[in-house]
């Protein structure tokens, strides 16, 4: 059985964080296992309270888990703190992680913080480079450029580069923020090529938790030693249906239907 792990936070309403990737880790038949960050009080209507966890307990989960079970790719999420970030950086370099995701969480939908102003700038010196793959979507890769503006293709072509001359293998822009009505067209760029990933953009307000479902299911494919530009093609699959079958529970957004691949049994094309 291949194993994935997520370093990220808790949403207590089951659609983001490290809900949304250990379901997608069971979907994409990879064992799941975690180390949380932060506890979130949220739901479909936005985050009530962020919790962060002591640098200890975080470090003891990692401990617990890479020491015994092992992983063959970690994801990180929101990880909230310039200090919790060098903590995980170092203990990735530590067991020697090959296959690291990072999705740079830095702002929930509602508006809520999940990332410190000041833990950016820790953010891209010490995780960027250990990265195989990076997925911000629009704001956050423009935050990672000194705010910088991405609003077309081009311009996400030009940020994937900047960001991967920062010292990750790859980096995919997601364009899920992108002011197009038809398309959701992700962007790759792996050091040498410039991969895109088109979708039809899909009419529906229940959208929350889908960075944190692309990259788990990025960290999944890895996993089970597919190459970058494979197992970012299954992601954008896998969350295109996600979406496509997102799910009406709360008041508010709702979160992506992640057993949708399967129970639809859709296919990789
Ligand atoms: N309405 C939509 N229709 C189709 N795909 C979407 C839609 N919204 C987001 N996506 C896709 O979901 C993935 C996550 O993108 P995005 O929503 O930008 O991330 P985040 O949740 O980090 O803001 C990307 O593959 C993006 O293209
Ligand atoms: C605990 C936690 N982690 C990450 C997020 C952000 O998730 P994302 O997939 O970007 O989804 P939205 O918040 O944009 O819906 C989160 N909300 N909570």
């Amino acid at each position: 059985m291949y194993k994935a792990m997520t370093i990220a936070g808790s949403d207590s309403g089951g659609g983001a964080g490290i809900q949304a990737d250990l379901k997608t880790f069971q979907e994409r038949n990879v064992f799941g296992t975690s180390a949380i960050t932060a506890l979130t009080a949220q739901n479909t209507l936005g985050v009530q309270g962020v919790y962060p966890q002591s640098l200890e307990c975080v470090e003891a989960q990692v401990d617990a888990v890479l020491s015994d079970i092992g992983t063959d790719a970690v994801k990180t999420g929101m990880l909230f703190s310039a200090s919790l970030i060098r903590l995980v950086a170092n203990k990735l370099d530590e067991y020697q992680v090959n296959n690291l995701v990072i999705d740079p969480v830095m702002i929930a939908k509602g508006g809520a913080p999940l990332l410190q102003e000041e833990a950016v700038v820790e953010l891209r010196e010490t995780l960027l480079p250990l990265g195989k793959v990076v997925t911000p979507n629009l704001p956050e890769a423009g935050k990672i450029l000194d705010g910088r503006k991405i609003e077309t293709i081009e311009e996400m072509e030009q940020a994937a580069k900047d960001i991967q001359a920062m010292g990750p293998e790859a980096v995919v822009i997601k364009g899920g923020h992108l002011g197009s009505e038809e398309r959701s067209v992700d962007v790759l760029y792996d050091g040498e090529r410039f991969f895109h990933y088109d979708s039809e953009r899909i009419s529906t307000k229940h959208t929350h938790g889908t960075g944190c479902t692309f990259s788990a299911c990025i960290a999944a494919e890895l996993a089970k030693g597919k190459n970058i530009p494979e197992a970012v093609k299954i992601a954008k699959y896998y969350i295109t249906a996600a979406i496509r079958y997102s799910l009406n529970v709360g008041n508010g957004i709702g979160p992506t239907n992640h057993s949708a691949y399967r129970l639809h049994s859709l296919s990789v094309k």
